[in-house]
């Protein structure tokens, strides 16, 4: 709930064509505390005011010469696209306050002012409002826990996979590459193991900065499990443009860590993967990347290893029975830190 402080700093914007009246409004809200009022004549002026100011709450004079507030409220519903209008109609007509209801106000105050009506609908009002947007924010805060690792605060699964899927549409319009890289760390466990969880923790979050720093903005990097990232490359033109920042990435994650006073050092191996050529769907590259990896990791970790690699490998391997393809080193595409 908004506390009474937040209310009486709710920002409020009073539109009224005879000066006498705005006065008087003016008058009644700052005798009742609220510290954030603004006040115009100019009825064609409030669609432009409340986009850069957002009111908490607009008093609307409904009777106005040049623009009326049906026609004002017209406007804000362009603005506020999710319908709450922060509109309270100000109106001596008593024919005019269903329709001002209808044309979207959230409540009216009649002309001439009873105070005690006036005080208690406005609090209500803000209230109401403050309340709509705390529940807003914290839908917002709930849909970005959804979509990101805590601990990291990188996007989980759920994003990466909508992020290669843009990607990958983007790839095809444009008949560009894309290239997805899957990295797991080295001996992670042992890290784990002796010096504890929390320290562990400490080394994912600093592996985390170190790959985004060394990512370029338009690129995803995403943490998809225990010890495991994902980078998303958009704009490739061919393998090269993946194996570069892949051995920068071997690098820069090889550099020491320092936690708790104690220094070590770690490294990671990576599988690329690219699009068209190794995998056509979401689904297929992250599994083409994953199956590269597992071939960094089985052939001595520490380097990446090209899923195109294993492409190759296997067709050499054809004359041998299926099971001995799986025990090929796929060198062509193999490489680490330069
Ligand atoms: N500190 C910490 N550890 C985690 C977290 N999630 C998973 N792990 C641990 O990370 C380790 C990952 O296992 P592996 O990748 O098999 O271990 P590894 O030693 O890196 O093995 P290789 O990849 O073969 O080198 C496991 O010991 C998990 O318990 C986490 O959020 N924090």
């Amino acid at each position: 709930m908004p506390s009474p402080d937040e209310i009486l700093n709710a920002k409020i914007l009073v539109v009224d064509d005879c000066a006498d009246n705005i006065e008087l409004m003016l008058e009644i809200l700052r005798e009742a505390g609220y510290t954030n009022v603004t006040a115009t004549m100019l009825p064609e002026q409030v669609c432009a005011l409340h986009r850069q100011h957002c009111y908490d709450l607009i008093l609307l004079d409904l009777q106005m010469p040049e623009l009326n507030g049906f026609q004002v409220m017209k406007g804000l519903k362009e603005i506020e696209q999710q319908g709450y209008l922060p509109v309270l109609a100000l109106t001596a007509q008593p024919s005019f306050k269903i329709a001002a209801l209808e044309a979207g106000a959230r409540d009216f105050i009649s002309k001439p002012f009873d105070l005690l009506e006036v005080h208690k609908r406005i609090h209500n009002m803000l209230e109401v409002r403050l309340l709509y947007k705390e529940l807003a924010q914290y839908s917002r805060q709930q849909q970005e826990l959804a979509l990101h690792d805590p601990l990291t605060g990188l996007p989980n699964r759920r994003l990466l996979e909508d992020r290669i899927a843009t990607t990958l549409q983007h790839a095809a319009r444009h008949q560009r590459k894309a290239a997805v890289m899957y990295l797991d760390l080295d001996g992670f466990k042992a890290i784990n193991d002796t010096h504890g969880h929390a320290y562990g923790d400490d080394i994912l979050k600093q592996v985390a900065q170190r790959l985004v720093g060394c990512s370029r903005k338009e690129d995803t990097v995403a943490r998809v499990g225990g010890d495991e990232f994902v980078i998303v490359l958009g704009e490739v033109g061919g393998l090269g443009d993946a194996q570069e920042p892949a051995s920068k990435l071997i690098e820069v994650v090889a550099e020491p860590y320092q936690v708790n006073g104690l220094t070590l050092s770690l490294s990671t191996s990576i599988g690329i993967a690219l699009y068209p050529e190794d995998a056509g769907s979401v689904e297929e590259i992250i599994h083409a990347a994953d199956n590269a990896l597992y071939e960094a990791k089985r052939s001595g970790k520490n380097r990446f290893c090209a899923a195109a690699a294993l492409h190759q490998a296997q067709a050499h391997a054809q004359p041998l029975p299926a099971a001995g393809a799986r025990h090929l080193t796929a060198q062509a595409a193999i490489g680490s830190a330069a």
